[in-house]
């Protein structure tokens, strides 16, 4: 991977630490868009909608500042939702994080994470999908309870951090961890060597 010139089109904290830890200190930049998702959309159109979207709000930006150093740079975004019969984003409170949870206790629910992986100013642009699927636990409404107590659930999918206190109550996953935690490392690594060489 070429690690040079790369934007993180993200303020995710855990989209920069997975990042950090495999030695890339992208230039930070995020998208600030409307992360409503289009009727019908499926999971997998779903989030690689958005992660198209954040990722060319970022090279519009850069467009107008006009800065030389980031002209030709590679752009990363992504996005990630839950999905148990419905498309399940960021909770709105504690009540829709306590309905969501509940309806995920003890079965199996998945992860899909978007990526969308773009060299500014050319027209290479790459979407892709992963999926994990996540096992819970059972737990009780106390359990869950003081778990809603702490700050941990409400700016993440699903209302639940399995990196977090929430580990707990995962039972197995199948598939990629990170991909869970919002960036499917392997894989961007894969695609981008791919895509850019
Ligand atoms: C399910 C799950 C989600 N998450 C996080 C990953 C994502 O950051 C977040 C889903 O929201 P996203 O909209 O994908 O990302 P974001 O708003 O945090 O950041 P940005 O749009 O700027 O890139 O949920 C965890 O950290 N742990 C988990 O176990």
């Amino acid at each position: 991977m070429n690690k040079n010139h790369i934007i993180l089109a993200s303020s995710s904290p855990r989209r920069i630490d997975i990042m950090h830890q495999h030695g890339i200190h992208p230039v930070i930049i995020p998208a600030n868009v409307d992360e409503s998702i289009p009727e019908g959309a499926d999971m997998e159109d779903a989030v690689m909608y958005l992660a198209l979207k954040k990722a060319l709000f970022v090279e519009e930006k850069i467009r107008t500042e006009e800065k030389e150093q980031d002209k030709n740079s590679v752009i990363i975004a992504a996005d990630t939702v839950v999905y148990k019969d419905r498309i399940i984003g960021k909770p709105k409170d504690r009540q829709d994080a306590f309905e969501i949870l509940w309806s995920l206790k003890g079965k199996m629910h998945e992860v899909a994470t978007g990526v969308c992986i773009l060299q500014a100013g050319t027209t290479i642009r790459h979407c892709f999908c992963e999926i994990t699927k996540v096992f819970f636990k059972d737990f009780t409404e106390e359990e869950l309870n003081a778990y809603l107590d702490t700050p941990e659930p409400y700016d993440k999918a699903g209302a639940y951090a399995i990196q977090g206190a929430f580990a707990q109550y995962v039972d197995h996953i199948e598939g990629d961890l990170n991909n869970v935690i919002g960036f499917p490392w392997d894989r961007i690594q894969l695609e981008f060597d791919r895509i850019l060489g």
